[in-house]
Formats: structure tokens, C-alpha cells, sequence
């Protein structure tokens, strides 16, 4: 490579330096990377073969049903927990490297601070464990996005657990992290609390910030997140996008005069399953825009009457369970 003027006059650069400058202007790592991670406890596998990527600025949501895994990964990646097998990085780093630890915010599952100590305190202590300098004024601020502004100078020991939680939130937030892994953060908190994570999660997005979340709470994870990983038996039962797992519609239509040349029309147009005069038809992603006005015109053309027509997009939730309920081995839909 030809070196630039800069570096001309400034002679012949050292191979470090010259490293250094390619480090340099390379695309900023992904937040999260891992790679076939394995962990077994004595005769149970609580993670098979586990890989995904969290990008930057990507909130990136882990599902799936009780004992699924999902906090193991996620201590797997914080180094809490060794794996039996796989890699890590975050942010460009090996897990157990301190330097990327720094720049990590983590909520656990199970929160408890020091009780003798204040909010306030809480979250000077976790700034200096992070070897940061957050001016006193960005703390208050980070209690006051939680919700705490008014509890900063009491004792952690009196408060509620969804305000530890909101505090444990302050906590993960509290030391300019690049990436922050959240552990069901809301799990204690009201439907205000809920509303209150949502907003921060979208503020931290904005700023370029990486959230890897794991609820049970699919309705908020499908309002905020990217991309989600859906987890069974400690394997990856599907992943994508929300529009690559949702992107399959239903049609739902009330009919009569449904004939066989009718029903052959409309399970033409997808899978159709029928409860009376009530059809259903899921249709494939790549049709759903245009099929509807083609299928009603012929329907009508054979005689059918036509009462409704309803478009569905099928929810986090029921793709979900689809996922989940089928048998193994069996295509996940
Ligand atoms: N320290 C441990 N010792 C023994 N088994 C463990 C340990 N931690 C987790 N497991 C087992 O590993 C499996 C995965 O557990 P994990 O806590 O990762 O699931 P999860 O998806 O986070 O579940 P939940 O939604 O209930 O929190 C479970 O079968 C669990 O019993």
C-alpha cells in the first residue's frame, strides 16, 4: 500500500503504527458475536450450538420458554459462565477482556444492591468499577431517566423491586456502555415502568448504542426489537428480522355460496383452513400485497357472496408458539 502525504512526512511509519492506523479504519466491530457455544450442566444441555451477531446500534431480542437457555448465553457472553464449547467477542473484544467488559451495561435477572447504600451511591460506585468519569450531573440524569430523580438520596434497602429494577436499569445505563445486555428489565415494573424501559431502549438505539434483551414479554419485544432469536432446548429454533419471521399474512373471509371451484380458488391462493363460513388463508410473504383484489374478483365471479375480507399480519406471539409447538424435527414453520 502507498502511504498517504501524512505519513511521508512524517517518515517511515512502524509496523505497530501502521496496524494501528488499519485497525483504525476499520468498520467498528459488532456488539455482540458468537460462534457453536455449548454449555452442559452434569447430564442437562442448557445451550447446543448456539451463533448469532448483535450489530451496533441493533436491539437484538432473545425468546423462548422457561429453562430455554436464554440466561445462560447471556452469561456465557459476560464471561459469568465458561462454555463447554464456542467463541465470543464483544465489541471486537474476547469476553473475558477487561477493556470490552468496561464498555458493557448489564442488567442480571436477579438484581440486588447494596441496601445500606443510596441510589446515588450506587451508581458512583458502579461508575468507578467501570473505570469511567460521569460528571455527577449525567448520574442524576440517568436516575431521573428510570424514574428515581426523586429517590437519589434514599437507602436502596427501602425500596421497591421494581424500583431496584429501575435502579439496576440507572446501573446498566450509568457508564456510557456501547453495548448493554438487560436481563427481563422489566420483569417487576408496572405498565409505566414498561413504557418508561421502551422509551430508553429507543433512545439508546438512536444513539448507536447495542441492546441485547431477553423477556418474556413479546408484545414489547416485537414493539422495540430489530431481530430476535428464538431459543428451544438451548437451540436456535429460528431468527431473523421481525419482518423476515412475521412476513407471513393471513387473509380471513366470511363467504357463502362457496362452491368447490371456490374452495379450489382459494386454496389456490395459500393454506386454507375453514371453521363454517369463516376461511382462513395464509398467504406467502411475496404475494401478500397483491393477491387480495385478484382472489375477491374471482370469488364473486363464481358465485360466491363475499361479507368480509380481512387482512391479518400474524403476531410475534402466535409465531412464537407455531415455532415452539412443532415437532421436533419437523420444518419450523
Ligand atoms: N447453575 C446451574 N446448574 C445446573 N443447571 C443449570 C444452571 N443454570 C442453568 N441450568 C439449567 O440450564 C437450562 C437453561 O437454563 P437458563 O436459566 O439458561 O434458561 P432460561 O431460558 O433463562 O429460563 P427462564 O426463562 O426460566 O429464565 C435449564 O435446564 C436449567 O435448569
Amino acid at each position: 500500500m502507498t502511504p498517504g502525504p501524512a505519513a511521508r512526512e512524517a517518515g517511515p511509519a512502524s509496523g505497530t503504527e501502521a496496524a494501528a492506523r488499519l485497525l483504525a479504519d476499520l468498520p467498528p466491530a459488532q456488539a455482540v458475536w458468537c460462534s457453536g457455544l455449548r454449555k452442559r450442566y452434569r447430564r442437562q444441555t442448557a445451550v447446543d450450538d448456539v451463533s448469532f451477531s448483535v450489530g451496533r446500534g441493533e436491539v437484538m431480542g432473545l425468546l423462548g420458554p422457561n429453562g430455554a437457555g436464554k440466561t445462560t448465553i447471556i452469561k456465557i457472553l459476560l464471561g459469568l459462565v465458561r462454555p463447554d464449547a464456542g467463541d465470543v467477542l464483544l465489541l471486537g473484544r474476547p469476553a473475558r477482556d477487561p477493556r470490552a467488559r468496561a464498555r458493557v451495561g448489564y442488567l442480571p435477572e436477579l438484581f440486588r444492591y447494596q441496601p445500606w447504600l443510596t441510589a446515588t451511591e450506587v451508581l458512583g460506585l458502579h461508575v468507578r468499577l467501570a473505570g469511567v468519569t460521569v460528571p455527577d450531573g449525567e448520574q442524576r440524569e440517568c436516575l431521573a431517566a428510570v424514574g428515581l430523580a426523586d429517590r437519589a438520596g434514599d437507602r436502596v434497602g427501602g425500596f421497591s423491586k421494581g424500583m431496584q429494577q429501575r435502579l439496576g436499569l440507572a446501573v446498566a445505563l450509568v457508564a456510557r456502555p456501547e453495548l448493554v445486555v438487560l436481563d427481563e428489565p422489566t420483569s417487576a415494573l408496572d405498565p409505566l415502568g414498561r413504557a418508561d424501559v421502551r422509551d430508553l431502549l429507543l433512545a439508546l438505539k438512536a444513539r448507536q448504542v447495542a441492546v441485547l434483551i431477553n423477556s418474556h414479554l413479546i408484545g414489547e419485544v416485537e414493539r422495540v426489537c430489530d431481530r430476535v432469536v428464538i431459543l428451544d432446548k438451548g437451540q436456535v429454533a429460528a431468527s431473523g428480522t421481525l419482518a423476515e419471521l412475521l412476513g407471513r399474512r393471513e387473509l380471513r373471509l366470511r363467504l357463502d355460496g362457496v362452491n368447490a371451484d371456490a374452495e379450489a380458488r382459494l386454496a389456490a391462493a395459500g393454506r386454507l383452513t375453514r371453521d363454517e363460513d369463516s376461511f382462513t388463508v395464509a398467504l406467502p410473504a411475496e404475494q401478500a400485497n397483491t393477491v387480495v383484489p385478484d382472489l375477491v374478483a374471482d370469488l364473486v365471479g363464481l358465485g360466491v357472496r363475499v361479507h368480509a375480507v380481512e387482512p391479518v399480519r400474524i403476531s410475534l406471539e402466535e409465531r412464537l408458539l407455531s415455532i415452539l409447538r412443532a415437532d421436533p424435527g419437523e420444518d419450523r414453520p
